[in-house]
């Protein structure tokens, strides 16, 4: 193996990396990577995706940023124009965003649920993990002497704590290549994460080539081990006590799952869509037997992966987002194909890497993110509800009482919360749920956007329409008259609005339903994804490509047809799953939503005759 410093991307020698052995540090700022092979297909640890830099697209590496970073001195978080501090985060969120509960009557919580999954794709859990577990008392004296430590101060007059008596919100900041030791400590800090910064389905085949092999693979029939129980199909568990799952109602509720990844164990909403990937991955592997009888189980097992992944993008580009974002607005700025051909948009000089920005205004998400899960039976009938808050790391909930078909049942009757200037109470006051006393996720999103060092709200606003904003006035069409009000109220100047408070308080964007600034950010990530990924599973020439018959099939894949193929319970669906069923998008039989025809992936020199692992997966699905 030849190894990579983790920030430069350059090659170093084992004398360097024995260095990093001795300060602790290799895991972080070192990439241990095989030789690349150009015909080779995607590994699963991001690494050669890149052929002249082998290590971008591995995990540890850097994001871009689209503004270069502002900070004040010590890369504190910049001041105001006039040298004055911000407003307090708690305050500037419990002025620009109300707390109530109102449902959409357009979107569903499988919409909400697919979007934390895909962000956790790219994110890792450590910087909340570090003031949830390892750093909990930055509220307290010794968070005074921890230079990590960053609490939230909540002012006197808060609507919520005046009352509690409350005054600090735990926080941490980010983890950065110089946090960990990476680089020196007077460079701005750089991010760092432990996920591949590409769109690889990490939840479900994790990060890194070890854990795949032992905790995933089965090696037979291409096939992902799985456990049955009560005749439902789940990833396999932990079998003694496992340290993610805290918050299992022991001894009712023990399952937590065993996968490559604990991103699976921690969220309600990503915990449901990794199982359905988890037995997507078998459905597929065992379609591809069927009709591929000669395969053995690494080539079964490659070509399920790479179709689950091109799946999970088909999904998220082409049904998700144009939702939200509008269907045309996407394809006129050639994020996606009206035809739905091939796309071969790749280009070798921009590196597989994220932007800052991208995962960091995706955090606009939580204001859509309803407090709690209604749980439905097959009928539709409602049953009853459960704060989501409670699902935090508790697996087990899934496995018992039928919970998992009644959460599936309701993931697509139940709206998310409204797109409005509105956040879900659960999220602003006990958003880490039992975990911390109290939270509120809306305040650090904002928090974070300072210790980012994000420029101000208007340079972006140049970056993304080229106009630049000069006044409070200038915010006129961009912004509603009563939230300019609030902002000339609470910021001495326009160019000192925080990036996340003007897409907070941005009007909606023309043909779609989200904030322009929002859509800018997230569509440069969406463009960077398909130039610089060398796998992306619509060109034609990659290694494996697929075919054009192939990739018409992919196109086919709806999250309802995903839910129908491994959704529990589910027979009945409306085909926009994302969106809430009515007279033009009716509740309907499974049998009318369009499935994937496998044939187009038979390999004429097998011959023909029934697939000798098929039956592995099968027996199971018939029996639910
Ligand atoms: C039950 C619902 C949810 C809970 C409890 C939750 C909780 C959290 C917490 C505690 C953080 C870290 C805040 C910090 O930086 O201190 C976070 C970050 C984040 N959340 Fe959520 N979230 C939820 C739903 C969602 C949804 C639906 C999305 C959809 C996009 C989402 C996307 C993100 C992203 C992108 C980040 C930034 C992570 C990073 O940069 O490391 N979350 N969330």
């Amino acid at each position: 193996a030849l190894f990579y410093d983790s920030y430069s991307g350059t090659e170093i020698t084992r004398e360097d990396v024995k260095k990093h052995d001795k300060a602790n540090t290799t895991f972080w700022c070192v990439n241990e990577i095989e030789p690349c092979n150009s015909t080779e297909g995607r590994r699963v640890d991001g690494s050669c995706n890149n052929l002249k830099h082998p290590s971008r697209g591995a995990t540890h590496t850097p994001f871009v940023r689209l503004l270069p970073a502002v900070f004040d001195k010590n890369f504190e978080p910049r001041k105001s124009s006039s040298g004055n501090d911000l407003p307090l985060a708690r305050y500037l969120r419990t002025r620009l965003i109300s707390v109530g509960k109102v449902p959409s009557t357009i979107f569903t919580m499988l919409a909400v649920h697919y979007f934390v999954f895909m962000s956790a794709d790219v994110l890792s859990l450590h910087d909340t993990v570090n003031y949830i577990q390892w750093k909990p008392y930055c509220c307290t004296e010794k968070g005074k002497t921890d230079h990590m430590c960053v609490p939230n101060k909540i002012p006197e007059d808060d609507p919520v704590h005046r009352f509690s008596g409350i005054r600090c919100l735990n926080m941490t900041r980010p983890e950065s290549f110089q946090s960990i030791g990476c680089v020196k400590n007077n460079t701005v800090p750089d991010r760092i994460v432990s996920s591949t910064p590409l769109l690889d389905l990490s939840v479900i085949y994790g990060n890194l080539l070890p854990p795949l092999l032992q905790k995933a693979r089965l090696f037979t029939g291409g096939l992902v081990k799985t456990e049955i129980e009560e005749g439902r199909i789940w990833p396999p568990s932990y079998k003694t006590q496992a340290n993610v799952c805290f918050l299992n109602q022991r001894p009712k509720e023990t399952r937590c799952h065993q996968m490559p990844e604990d991103g699976s164990n921690t969220l309600a909403g990503i915990n449901l869509v990794a199982i359905w990937f988890w037995r997507y991955h078998n459905f597929i592997a065992t379609e591809l037997a069927k009709v591929n009888p000669c395969w053995e189980d690494d080539k079964l097992f490659e070509t399920a992966r790479d179709i689950n992944i091109a799946v999970s993008l088909q999904i998220y580009y082409y049904e998700l987002l144009p939702v939200f974002f509008g269907f045309d607005n996407m394809a006129e700025d050639g994020v996606i194909d009206r035809v739905g051909g091939f796309r071969d948009l790749y280009n070798e000089t921009i590196l597989p890497q994220l932007s800052l920005e991208y995962p960091f205004v995706l955090r606009w998400v939580h204001n859509i993110q309803d407090g709690t899960l209604k749980l439905h039976d097959e009928e539709g009938q409602y049953l009853r509800q459960f704060p989501i808050m409670n699902l935090t790391m508790r697996t087990g909930f899934l496995a018992v009482d039928n919970n998992i078909d009644y959460l599936t049942q309701g993931s697509f009757r139940q709206g998310s919360a409204k797109i409005d200037y509105i956040a879900d109470p659960e999220v602003t006051e006990r958003g880490l749920g039992p975990h911390q006393k109290v939270s509120d996720i809306v305040t650090n999103d904002l928090s974070k956007n300072r210790y980012f060092g994000f420029q101000p709200y208007v340079n972006y606003r140049q970056f993304c329409f080229n106009k630049r904003i000069k006044s409070f006035d200038d915010l006129h069409g961009i912004i509603d008259e009563e939230r300019i009000e609030v902002l000339r109220e609470m910021y001495e100047r326009v160019e000192d609005i925080d990036l996340l408070a003007g897409i907070w308080t941005e009007k909606p964007m023309r043909g779609g339903f989200v904030p322009p600034t929002f859509y800018c950010l997230v569509i440069d990530q969406l463009k960077r994804n398909m130039y610089s990924d060398r796998h992306w599973y619509e060109r034609p020439n990659r290694p494996n490509a697929f075919t054009f018959p192939q990739l018409a099939q992919i196109r086919k894949v709806t999250i309802a047809r995903m839910l129908c193929d491994v959704g529990d319970t589910v027979k009945r669906i409306q085909p926009h799953a994302f969106l809430k069923a009515g007279f033009k998008n009716p509740i309907g039989d499974c049998k009318h939503i369009m499935s994937m025809d496998f044939s187009t992936w038979k390999d004429d020199s097998c011959g023909a005759g029934g697939g000798s692992f098929a039956h592995l997966f099968e027996q199971v699905v018939e029996k639910r």
